[in-house]
């Protein structure tokens, strides 16, 4: 689609708030995003994957218009980043890796001073409440723990009721519990209708929220497909693990539908294969009056998908080259 777009020949679906095509950016020698295209529907969640430095940061940074592109084209709700910067800016909210605001200011000046900027803000006190800092609305940036800052930083890209949310690394360094309630935020605020592209480095957050993900490594998009998608890419081989209550030979398993292998471990089986494969060997098992003790199974997941594309488990440097 992309492509033919590239080529002017073809008309974009109404859906499409974002098209990249062909993007291109250098820092001198280095190519940090080489020959990159998606599109973005409306009200879709994109996840942005890929190892450390692969060129996820200066990918959203060119579509936000906070850095000039060597080539390619981008579209933004119909507008290029590079030219169109006011009309941009009243539409895309921007929620920074390291956001920092001078030390002094107040939560409530900081959405106040930034809801200034556009034409229909949306109310200051309603936004506190959604991201959970109301209380701490007097309190200054400086005196904000880290959590509460890209609490902050999330609340300021949203103050302009922009239709596209774009959030660089928003859930790094939260606990658990902090990252689940952002979540939860982050699908409400897809509810109200708003398109939001995820940098993230977790693939259980890419997993839970997005509706398809790019996976980019050294520059390139290696992978764009809904996660169920990605995941098949890892191949569908499952595993199962269990110590079973009475001898089993090999061959009674060896020989169920969708097995692959059946090996030893220390007094437990583990059996490899595909599709129901697992229930297969619990029903075998049964049938033998055998019951499998510390069952378990697994199957291949994002992470799974990730190191098959990349070659890096997530969270490892990658990088251009
Ligand atoms: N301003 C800059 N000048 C020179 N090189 C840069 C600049 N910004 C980024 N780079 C380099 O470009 C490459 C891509 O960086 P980018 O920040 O886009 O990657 P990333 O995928 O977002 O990484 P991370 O996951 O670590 O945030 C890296 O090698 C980085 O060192």
């Amino acid at each position: 689609m992309v492509s033919d777009r590239a080529a002017g020949t073809a008309r974009q679906p109404d859906d499409v708030v974002i098209d990249v095509a062909h993007l291109r950016k250098r820092y001198h020698d280095l190519v940090a995003v080489d020959d990159v295209s998606f599109t973005v529907a409306e009200g879709e969640i994109l996840g942005i994957v890929g190892p450390n430095g692969a060129g996820k940061t200066t990918t959203v940074e060119c579509l936000a218009g906070l850095r000039a592109r060597d080539g390619g084209e981008i579209a933004v709700c119909g507008f290029d980043p590079a030219r169109d910067r006011d009309e941009l800016r009243l539409r895309v909210g921007m929620q920074l890796q390291a956001a920092t605001l001078p030390d002094r200011l107040k939560v409530w000046e900081a959405v106040d001073l930034y809801g200034s900027y556009y034409g229909w803000p949306v109310d200051g006190e309603a936004l506190l409440t959604e991201v959970g800092l109301h209380d701490l609305r007097g309190r200054r940036f400086g005196r904000l723990s880290g959590g509460e800052k890209q609490r902050l930083s999330l609340a300021l890209a949203l103050v302009g009721a922009p239709r596209v949310a774009i959030l660089d690394e928003l859930t790094t360094g939260l606990d658990p519990q902090a990252r689940r309630d952002t979540w939860d935020l982050i699908e409400h605020i897809r509810a109200a209708g708003t398109t939001i592209v995820l940098v993230t480095h977790y693939m259980e957050e890419a997993e839970r929220l997005c509706d398809r993900v790019a996976v980019i490594d050294r520059g390139r998009l290696v992978a764009l497909d809904t996660p169920e998608g990605l995941v098949k890419l890892a191949g569908d081989a499952a595993r199962m693990e269990f110590r079973p209550t009475a001898p089993v030979p090999d061959d009674v398993l060896a020989g169920l539908p969708g097995v692959r292998a059946v090996t030893r471990d220390r007094g437990r089986v583990v059996v490899t294969g595909t599709g129901d494969m697992a229930v297969t060997v619990i029903e075998a098992l049964s049938a033998r009056h055998v019951r499998p003790r510390e069952l378990r199974v697994e199957h291949p997941t994002l992470d799974d998908a990730f190191l098959t594309l990349t070659g890096h488990p997530p969270g490892e440097p990658g990088g251009p080259s």
